[in-house]
């Protein structure tokens, strides 16, 4: 990992395209700010239509890599013509709407209760997705241990994995990150052979800058500086948009 004195501002976004990159954007934290819960987002006006230019720029070497639900994400942004990886990386689906690979298994519903049951003794959030769930601790940060132990213990019996967050702690399948997703991509067309760039702001993210290095390419950090295995990073999520305009 990089320590955060040596994470570099990134080359221009236009020298990337030119030179054949493939863009991977996470969606929380870089192109939206964080917000209080979920659903209290707030997504620039003509995102959707800006994203579809940007693949067109690329000729299609875009993807949106998110830990929400595909189903989530879509409700705030039109992705139609655009390839999306949803959940972490456990639903994949190309430019077209295709899926690629298989579709990954969704919760026990013994693990969903016992969360259930975590979220309501610990004044937690619980966010249910078709390959996994999440609870949140925003709203009660004084609970964050008992969110970490929940799921960690719904974790262990249910044979499934932990991600961490910006106040959240997931249930992933093991073996579910977004690297995952970047190289299931970079595998077929219009990816194949393009340099990737990933760019994203969380723990969850380092996955994708560690992948996209070890396939040539490089991470983007957005945020303050930290160690990550970004090679790159801005300060936020406006110079983000900053940077996609040079
Ligand atoms: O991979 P991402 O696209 O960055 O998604 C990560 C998680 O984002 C959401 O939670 C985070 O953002 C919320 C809204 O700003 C915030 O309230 C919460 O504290 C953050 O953890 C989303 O709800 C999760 O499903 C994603 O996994």
């Amino acid at each position: 990992m990089a320590t955060a004195s040596r994470l570099d501002a990134p080359p221009s976004f236009a020298s990337l395209r030119a030179g054949g990159a493939a863009l991977f954007l996470d969606f929380d934290g870089t192109l939206v700010e964080i917000a209080d819960a979920p659903d209290r987002i707030v997504v620039r006006e003509g995102l959707s239509m800006q994203l579809r230019a940007l693949s067109r720029q690329l000729e299609g070497r875009l993807a949106v890599v998110t830990g929400r639900a595909r189903e989530d994400i879509t409700s705030h942004l039109d992705l139609s013509g655009i390839a999306v990886a949803g959940s972490h990386g456990a639903d994949i689906f190309d430019a077209t709407g295709e899926r690629l690979g298989e579709e990954a298994k969704g919760l026990p519903t013994a693990t969903l209760d016992y969360l259930r049951e975590a979220a309501d003794r610990h004044g937690l959030m619980l966010e249910t997705k078709p390959h996994g769930a999440a609870l949140h601790y925003r709203q009660n940060p004084d609970a964050e241990p008992q969110a970490l132990a929940s799921a960690q213990e719904a974790a262990e019996e249910a044979g499934m994995a932990v991600k961490f967050g910006k106040c959240i702690v997931e249930l992933v399948w093991p073996g579910i990150h977004k690297g995952r997703a970047l190289a299931t991509f970079m595998d077929a067309p219009p990816f194949q052979g393009a340099m990737p760039i990933f760019v994203g702001d969380d723990v969850t993210d380092e996955d994708g800058f560690s992948v996209a290095s070890d396939m040539g390419g490089a991470g983007i950090l957005i945020g303050a500086p930290r160690s990550s295995s970004a090679r790159y990073r801005l300060d936020g999520v406006e110079e983000l948009y900053a940077w996609l305009e040079r």
